[in-house]
């Protein structure tokens, strides 16, 4: 890398003495200069100061060992690794985040960084996040969904000021979910704004290569799809969580109900602990339907499932008893509770109508997986784009979206409108104007968290007639039962894992801040230590072992996890469990009251 870069008002270098005493008034609390230290990273110091993150030290708790056999890894390890022979021995550590920001692979970067690096914990199972290492290349650039270099002094840790970091988030290319990070590490002193250049072009290639990973599954799925629908003269489907395909005959003997009951069945089925094998589905018609599922693999993992379908009159004698009750109704959802078909039912019904929606709901609940399963469901052919606009910040958002709604997609879906800033919604605005004035426009879509009351965000409403609102996990928990194996069959494939009856009581009772995307994060983790048998209660984390309707701090949550482990270590004996954290019995009481622990005995 080349030479520093000179100083500026708003010193990007990070190494003036200026911007070391704006560092040093901020974390005294004096008034700073605001002129001596960018927007971004002022705003990082103060996330940083309000998660209480430690300024004079990195002291980082060990996490777990990564899994290194993920889409990511699998994607990015050979890009990382084509890349660390291109910078042939230069000091640049090549790191790699899942996107929670724990460290996953670094790559050697000579002995004097690697030593350095080790020291400030930057190494494999150790968590770069913003809440944990305050502002630093990576866990900003997680927080701001977008590419963050981080030069000396703006590091919040002062043991990071020798170094200068460029982090950029990975989005998956089909979902448009981050997926992880890629962080270019060196000592400041060689820092120059191409590492962040450079950083981002590996986040394309990364991007790249699970798109080609992807598609390799898919065609898998199509070719078991074609050679089922040449051996059988019947009823073929075949779908994943992305894609639906149906054969001439399901089209012209199934009605579109029967269609839609016989695919959720199957992708039940198959997301069952059992996906081969027969299922018999009554349909409303009288008719009873005998679906043959079979699982398709690709690249080693479960790629999607092919069915074929047997009907059977109405008349038939011997209604089976072991019928299965349908429980869903769009392909790739799962899920009876009536909030939550209510609002399926709900979406279901504007797109029919052919208007734009907005969809409403806490983080995590289903938003964009209810739009798309309808999609897919209602158009499978038709191109369905995802655009996020918690990435609207970066360089060309705007140019993408204008292309989505203006030239290229039949169906697009804007994701968190509400992290829009009041220019960007109102250039959205004049883009939406456009868009539906066009002789065929496409079908939009919002999704939001939370409606802020400025003229903008009502500005851009006025585009969706229809706002439909999805209930939080907890107001439909007994789905809890669905969506766990659904979840164990993505994450794991065909490996035999099942949630054992206890670990599930305490799913059940669990709060669900953060919704279904939680339970899919608590499973994902599990699933890193556990790949087949039961979970049991001690497999799950200290989050589940709480009701607490509170969204805790994360000082709390610290607080609730060690309480949690400490009850696990002494098998719930409270009075042990307070005096090993030096606490006393009132104390610990009124804790697990408070949080809503569900101690290991209950
Ligand atoms: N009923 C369901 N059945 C199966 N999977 C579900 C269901 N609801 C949500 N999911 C899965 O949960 C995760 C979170 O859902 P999704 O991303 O659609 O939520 P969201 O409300 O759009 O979140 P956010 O607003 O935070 O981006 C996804 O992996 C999605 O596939």
């Amino acid at each position: 890398m080349g030479a520093a870069m000179p100083p500026r008002s708003k010193s990007p270098d990070g190494h003036s003495d200026q911007l070391a005493r704006t560092r040093e008034q901020f974390l005294t609390a004096e008034a700073v200069d605001t002129n001596q230290v960018r927007d971004a990273i002022l705003a990082s110091w103060w996330r940083s100061r309000r998660w209480n993150v430690a300024a004079d030290h990195i002291d980082l708790t060990y996490v777990r060992d990564p899994d290194l056999d993920t889409p990511l890894t699998r994607s990015a390890l050979p890009v990382l690794r084509h890349l660390r022979e291109h910078l042939d021995g230069q000091p640049i550590s090549i790191i790699l985040t899942d996107p929670q920001g724990l460290v996953l692979t670094r790559m050697d970067a000579g002995r004097d960084l690697d030593t350095h690096l080790e020291r400030v914990n930057l190494a494999p199972g150790f968590s770069y996040a913003e809440e944990h290492v305050g502002t630093n290349g990576i866990g900003t650039a997680l927080e701001g969904g977008r590419p963050m270099h981080v030069f000396g002094h703006e590091h919040y840790a002062e043991n990071l000021e020798d170094l200068a970091c460029a982090g950029v988030p990975i989005h998956h290319p089909i979902s448009g979910k981050t997926v992880g990070a890629v962080d270019l590490t060196c000592w400041r002193k060689d820092a120059d704004p191409l590492l962040l250049t450079l950083a981002k072009t590996t986040a394309g290639q990364i991007q790249q290569a699970l798109l080609t990973d992807s598609g390799i599954r898919e065609l898998e799925l199509l070719q078991e799809y074609l050679r089922t629908c040449r051996r059988t003269a019947g009823i073929v489907m075949a779908l994943n969580n992305d894609v639906v395909m149906m054969n001439d005959n399901a089209r012209q003997v199934l009605d579109p109900t029967e269609q839609s009951i016989l695919l959720a069945q199957a992708a039940e089925t198959l997301a069952s602990r059992t996906p081969t094998g027969s299922v018999v589905v009554s349909l409303p018609s009288g008719a009873r339907a005998r679906l043959y599922c079979r699982p398709v693999r690709g690249e080693g993992r479960l790629a999607g499932g092919v069915v074929h379908v047997k009907l059977s009159g109405p008349g038939a004698a011997s209604r089976p008893e072991t019928a299965t009750p349908i429980r869903m109704f769009l392909p790739g959802l799962v899920g009876s509770g009536a909030l939550w078909l209510r609002g399926c039912h709900q979406v279901r019904a504007v797109y029919d109508a052919g208007e734009w929606l907005a969809v409403e709901g806490e983080p995590g609940v289903g938003k964009l997986a209810v739009v798309r399963a309808v999609h897919q469901h209602r158009r499978p052919g038709v191109h369905f784009t995802v655009l996020d606009a918690a990435t609207a910040v970066r360089r060309g958002w705007l140019a993408d979206a204008h292309r989505e709604l203006l030239d290229d997609s039949r169906a697009v879906v804007i994701t968190h409108v509400d992290r829009l800033s009041s220019g960007r919604l109102r250039s959205l605005s004049r883009l939406l104007e456009e868009a539906r004035a066009l002789p065929s426009p496409p079908w939009v879509a919002v999704t939001l968290s939370q409606r802020h009351d400025s003229g903008e965000m009502a500005g851009l409403l006025r585009f969706f007639p229809s706002t439909v609102e999805l209930p939080p996990l907890r107001h439909h928990v007994e789905d809890v039962h669905a969506l766990v194996p659904f979840f164990l069959s993505r994450l794991v494939g065909g490996s035999n894992l099942t949630c054992s009856p206890d670990a599930m009581q305490l799913l059940l009772r669990s709060s669900w801040p953060g919704n279904t995307e939680q339970l899919f994060q608590v499973l994902r983790r599990i699933v890193q230590h556990r790949r087949a048998g039961a979970i049991l209660p001690a497999d799950l984390p200290p989050e589940c072992r709480t009701v607490s309707r509170r969204l805790l701090s994360p000082l709390e949550a610290m607080e609730r996890d060690a309480i949690v482990r400490s009850l696990m270590d002494w098998d719930g004996n409270k009075i042990k469990a307070a005096s090993a954290l030096g606490m006393s019995r009132a104390t610990i009481y009124r804790k697990i009251h408070e949080y809503g622990i569900v101690t290991p005995t209950t």
